[in-house]
């Protein structure tokens, strides 16, 4: 036996020594062979709503249960005051320390110790990821920052200098990428809502943002969850989801499930960028949740490269950042947008592969076109307004309500429809060689340069979905007509101006 069978075996009997229950029909299965690690399969036919297991909350591992919670008088209020990840981090670290003395030593051997996730990537690697959105969100810097406020205080807080030692800043990112991949967010039965701020108006002010971020106030708790954590995940063939019990936990299949198939949980409604982000793999021929980004600046350089060509381009991208800032400063769209909080400027758009283009990037896109349009009809004036906020703020508004009264009866212009596929069309552009990547029908032991091609074709497989699939629902109209609407007032002044100037 290999390190690798005889760390699950051990493992395996632990839990059936721990454990409530485990449904004979299931198994800790070795899949190296398809790159999946340990995962669990089914050792008969089992039918949808079979429980598959069920584990007392003494079993799973959080601030609540782990030894340095216990470690001297005061801990669980010294954790309590940390956010989940903090705190989690903290504790997982300490019993991987402990090791053999852990009362979860069984299970920790089982816990990776090589990652793929995008924290573990080079810059080089990271760069091959180019322009995917999701190099914003690897979150190395806060990671740092977080090792620098717990490591030494809070170690010293919680009575160990041992941990202080222990918890380097490598170990650190690689407790904090197993409790990604891992970890299950698990109501907390000790929540007493009464301590929520939020339930009480007098304290709410009292409580500032940060002390809101600690456990305390969550009504949860970051977990490990033995046996729970081996199932893989598949968005498109998951058949168990875990639910929280009082005092347990149920692993419950919610497909009927045949001898020798894979037992699939799904980690979240998650596309295959955030899958290699978090989880270091990725899905093929794609994840159900894909999606792709339009960032605003795309649709900027769209707008301002295709209009108003005989203006100067230093003018041509004031215009827009200022009908840009009116748009975002519209009282008449917070109005009538009550639940879109952030309103319809966003620094970038999520484009979904099987779903409609978000509503709010439809109006953006609607209210430009419209500004755009009659701006094309009289440049001069248009270099005024580039110059006047008065002016242009009375004309954007203008645009803004005229577009909203459409966009609201599912009716776009023409124009629209072109200058969203010319946006879309310069975004995949920036796809470079990706847009052309050939994804591999089954899985191998993918390089990271494979991987990142991967998740790039993917996001451009949601992008060409819009040029390719167009909602229905929405009518299209010709832009003539908003466009004398909108430049009704604007024509009556220069039809004065001419009358002046003849008399
Ligand atoms: C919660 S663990 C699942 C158990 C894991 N396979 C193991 O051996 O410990 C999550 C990790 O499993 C792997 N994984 C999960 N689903 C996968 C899939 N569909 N294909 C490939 N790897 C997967 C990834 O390495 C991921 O970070």
């Amino acid at each position: 036996m290999d390190s690798f069978a005889t760390n699950t075996a051990v493992f395996d009997s632990w839990l059936h020594r721990h454990y409530d229950y485990i449904s004979d029909d299931i198994a800790i299965a070795d899949l190296r062979d398809s790159h999946e690690g340990r995962g669990l399969l089914a050792r008969n036919d089992i039918q949808k709503d079979t429980v598959l297991f069920r584990l007392s909350r003494d079993h799973i591992l959080n601030i609540r249960t782990a030894a340095l919670g216990k470690l001297k008088p005061g801990n669980q209020e010294v954790l309590e005051t940390l956010n989940q990840w903090e705190a989690l981090i903290l504790c997982l670290a300490y019993e991987m320390m402990l090791g053999e003395e852990s009362q979860w030593s069984s299970y920790l051997a089982v816990l990776p110790e090589k990652f793929n996730s995008l924290m573990f990537w080079s810059s080089e690697e990271l760069e091959k990821l180019k322009p995917s959105n999701v190099l914003q969100r690897i979150g190395r810097e806060q990671a740092e920052q977080m090792h620098s406020k717990l490591v030494p205080e809070y170690c010293l807080r919680l009575g160990s200098k041992k941990l202080v030692e222990y918890l380097t800043i490598d170990r650190f990112h690689k407790v904090a990428s197993i409790i990604m991949s891992y970890s299950f967010d698990v109501d907390d039965p000790e929540d007493d809502p009464e301590d929520d701020p939020e339930d009480s108006e007098d304290q709410e002010e009292e409580v500032d943002e940060l002390e809101q971020e600690c456990i305390k106030y969550d009504g949860y708790l970051k977990s490990m969850v033995p046996l729970a954590d081996i199932l893989n995940s598949n968005t498109n063939l998951v058949n168990a989801n875990l639910s929280y019990e009082n005092d347990a936990l149920v692993m419950t299949a919610t497909k009927d499930i045949k001898k020798g198939e894979q037992i699939y949980n799904i980690y979240g409604e998650l596309p295959n960028s955030e899958i290699l982000r978090k989880y270091g793999y990725v899905e093929l021929p794609a994840s159900k949740y894909d999606f792709a980004e339009l960032p605003v600046s795309v649709i900027k350089q769209t707008f301002v490269d295709n209009y108003l060509s005989s203006l100067d381009s230093k003018i041509r991208e004031t215009l827009f950042d200022k009908t840009a800032e009116l748009i975002n400063d519209s009282d008449y769209l917070d109005e009538s947008l009550e639940d879109l909080e952030e309103g319809i400027v966003l620094d970038s758009y999520e484009v979904f592969a099987d779903a409609d283009v978000l509503p709010e990037l439809l109006l953006l896109i609607q209210i430009l076109t419209t500004c755009y349009e009659s701006f094309e009809t009289d440049p001069k004036w248009a270099k005024k307004l580039a110059r006047s906020r008065s002016e242009l703020e009375s004309f954007v508004n203008r645009c803004i309500l005229k577009s909203y009264q459409l966009v609201e009866k599912n009716i776009i212009t023409n124009r629209c429809v072109e200058n969203l596929n010319k946006c879309v069309e310069g975004r995949i552009a920036q796809y470079g060689t990706a847009q052309n990547y050939e994804i591999p029908a089954s899985y191998r032991d993918f390089d990271r340069t494979e991987l990142a091609s991967i998740v790039l074709r993917c996001e451009v497989n949601c992008l060409r979905n819009v040029l390719n699939n167009f909602p229905e629902k929405y009518e299209r109209i010709d832009d003539s007509k908003l466009l004398k609407n909108v430049l009704k007032r604007k024509a009556e002044a220069d039809a004065q101006k001419h009358k002046k100037q003849r008399t």
